[in-house]
């Protein structure tokens, strides 16, 4: 193998970016367009990926390529059309928020962090961030996925992307990841402050469902801790909220395939609970950081359908951290733990930064 030169920037043009330290937001990914070939790219390349679906790579392409991409993109394009926002899909949406917010905050606090947001699958990928923050001279680079619970089947996957990238990379910058967040206070706090307000202008419903996206139940027992981590968050939430144990009920959702997922199922549950006479349920998606086709349309859509079918009177979604000031408070902090001993130091006159990351440390300043 062969590298390509890279600019050392000693004796050429000066980098682009002020920060020699970043932090790489990085999603799941989404389709560029609710349209059916932009779906079977998207879920072409999130469907391969062996972190994705464990099982023998040939069954799995005859499966895929002869099945999964012939039929499912149409369905799924149908409702990513129903949540679709004029600006792009909201995972992406929320994600390009959210890395603009984050350095605002950063900057507030007098941290000079260039940040960026990247996907798994699909656009912006991991591998393209990573070469325009190395273009821009940015030396250090903290990895933060937007999963609070870590998964083999999330996480570890935006980790080989960022591997992937490195082994074909001369002069590597250096690198931290973060694993997971599920107990962090400062999480746990700006999730129960997002219900707390909801109580405060809707009501409290009967009962607090606390969806997390599903895994095979299979990567439990080969050793992944995600089940545990959902746990735990729904613990400490509960805790946080003085919920006792009879008034909350943790479920996962997205099941994909015939086989055993993590129980209980969300849609499933909620339909039991109508049947057995619960009348109100608000439902929460904490392992979700920001809104997309899995909170909005299959919860607050389809769910919500079948909880009113069943028997249910009142079905409250509420919304993911999205752009909520605690959760960016809470993320900034979570990000500067992790750059202990970087160098983040703001620059003497914010002013002086022009164009977006002005425009970042003001929306900062604001909050
Ligand atoms: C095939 C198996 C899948 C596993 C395992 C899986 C794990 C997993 N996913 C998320 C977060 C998200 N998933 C989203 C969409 C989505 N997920 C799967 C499949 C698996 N996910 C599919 C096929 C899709 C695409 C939509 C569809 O066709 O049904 C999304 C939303 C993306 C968006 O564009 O809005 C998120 C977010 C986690 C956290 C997780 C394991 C812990
Ligand atoms: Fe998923
Ligand atoms: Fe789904």
């Amino acid at each position: 193998m062969s590298f390509a030169p890279e600019p050392t920037f000693t004796h050429g043009a000066p980098p682009k970016a002020l920060a020699t330290t970043a932090i790489l937001l990085c999603n799941l990914g989404t389709p560029d367009e609710p349209t059916a070939p932009a779906l079977r790219r998207y879920l072409g390349e999130f469907l391969s990926d062996a972190r994705v679906v464990e099982i023998p790579r040939a069954i799995w392409w005859l499966i895929l390529h002869g099945i999964i991409l012939r039929t499912r993109p149409k369905k799924s394009a149908a409702k990513y059309a129903s949540v679709w926002l004029p600006e792009g899909s909201p995972l992406k949406v929320w994600t390009e928020k959210q890395a603009l917010m984050l350095r605002g905050y950063l900057g507030k606090r007098g941290h000079a962090v260039e940040v960026r947001y990247a996907m798994r699958y699909g656009n912006p990928s991991i591998a393209s961030q990573l070469d325009q923050l190395k273009a821009d001279g940015v030396t250090r680079v903290l990895i933060l996925p937007a999963y609070p619970q870590y998964s083999g089947t999330t996480t570890a996957s935006v980790f080989d992307a960022v591997y992937t990238w490195a082994a074909k990379i001369r002069r590597i910058p250096e690198f931290r990841f973060i694993n997971h967040y599920h107990d962090d206070p400062g999480y746990i706090a700006a999730l129960a402050d997002k219900i707390r307000r909801h109580w405060q202008q809707s009501g409290q419903a009967e009962q607090l469902v606390m969806s997390f996206h599903g895994v095979p139940e299979r990567t439990l027992h080969l050793g992944d801790p995600y089940h545990c981590e959902c746990q735990k968050t729904a613990r400490l939430l509960a805790d946080k909220l003085a919920l006792p144990k009879d008034r909350y009920k943790v479920t996962f959702q997205s099941r994909f395939g015939k086989a055993k997922w993590l129980e209980p199922y969300t849609e499933p549950t909620l339909v039991q609970m109508a049947r057995s006479g619960v009348k109100s349920v608000d439902v929460v998606c904490p392992g979700f950081t920001g809104d997309c086709l899995e909170t909005l349309e299959e919860i607050n859509m389809e769910a919500r359908h079948a909880f009113l079918e069943a028997g249910g009177k009142a079905f409250s979604y509420i919304e993911c951290l999205n752009d909520s000031p605690q959760w960016l408070a809470a993320l900034s902090e979570l990000g500067l733990r992790h750059m202990g001993g970087w160098p983040t130091a703001a620059p003497a006159e914010p002013q002086a930064l022009g164009d977006s990351r002005a425009r970042a440390l003001a929306l900062g300043a604001k909050q």
